[in-house]
């Protein structure tokens, strides 16, 4: 009997989009606000996996996590004025997803970011028709590193976890995929910070660029 043909899910930022100069201008505009100078552009790209709350700390060392809460929202509504301005794929993102098309091969999103952005973003590059899911970080009541995501993905497209390859740049991306089983690769070409050591966080597979995943079809 012949195996149910392999899934691959994505990790959106820092693995299809390279979204930080949009997230960038969209904190510092929130810095701007309170009269504050820009942050580095790379630093702020070094944790844009890490998410709103990663990037809030870094623009605002000083404010307790209470107090930068409330920016989040501003945040996201800043971003969300601005989605797909000067993001761009990575190098071999449009040239993997042709061939997982053209082989027939499924491929979706599991993002932590919230899924109305998400969206947005899938539409900017015009991917609604070939994206066959979607899962956003506030889709369910839990996000990665949590497996619930992953595993809400695979229910969608009726396909075992263990049928599926996670491709993903951030330590809870490798985290998630482990605790729902799910085979599993660490993008080297994402963000990381100073001391993330994509080597020793257990992935099945490591990849410096989009175009080997393929030779991880699980
Ligand atoms: O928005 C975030 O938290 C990061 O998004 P990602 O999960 O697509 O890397
Ligand atoms: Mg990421």
């Amino acid at each position: 009997m012949s195996l149910p043909p392999a899934v691959v899910l994505f990790d959106l930022d820092g693995t299809l989009v390279d979204s930080a100069p949009d997230l960038a201008a969209a904190a510092n505009r929130v810095l701007a606000d309170h009269g504050r100078p820009p942050v580095p552009y790379e630093r702020l790209r070094q944790v844009v996996s890490k998410g709103g709350r990663a990037m809030l700390a870094v623009s605002f060392p000083d404010l307790s996590e209470p107090q930068r809460e409330p920016l989040l929202p501003v945040f996201l509504r800043y971003y969300g004025e601005a989605l797909v301005r000067e993001s761009t794929l990575f190098d071999g993102v449009e040239a993997l997803l042709a061939a997982l098309d053209a082989r027939g091969i499924r491929w979706g999103i599991v993002t932590n970011k919230p899924e109305g952005l998400a969206r947005g973003v899938v539409e900017g590059f015009g991917w609604r028709r070939r994206c066959a899911v979607l899962v956003g970080g506030d889709t369910l009541p839990t996000r990665k590193p949590d497996p619930a995501p992953l595993l809400h993905a695979c229910a969608a497209l009726d396909v075992a976890p263990a049928r599926c390859l996670y491709v993903g740049d951030d330590l809870r991306d490798v985290q998630a995929a482990r605790a729902a089983g799910m085979p599993c690769v660490a993008a080297l070409w994402g963000y990381r910070e100073d001391g993330d050591d994509p080597l020793r966080w257990q992935a099945d597979h490591v990849s410096a660029h989009a175009s080997q995943v393929l030779e991880h079809l699980p």
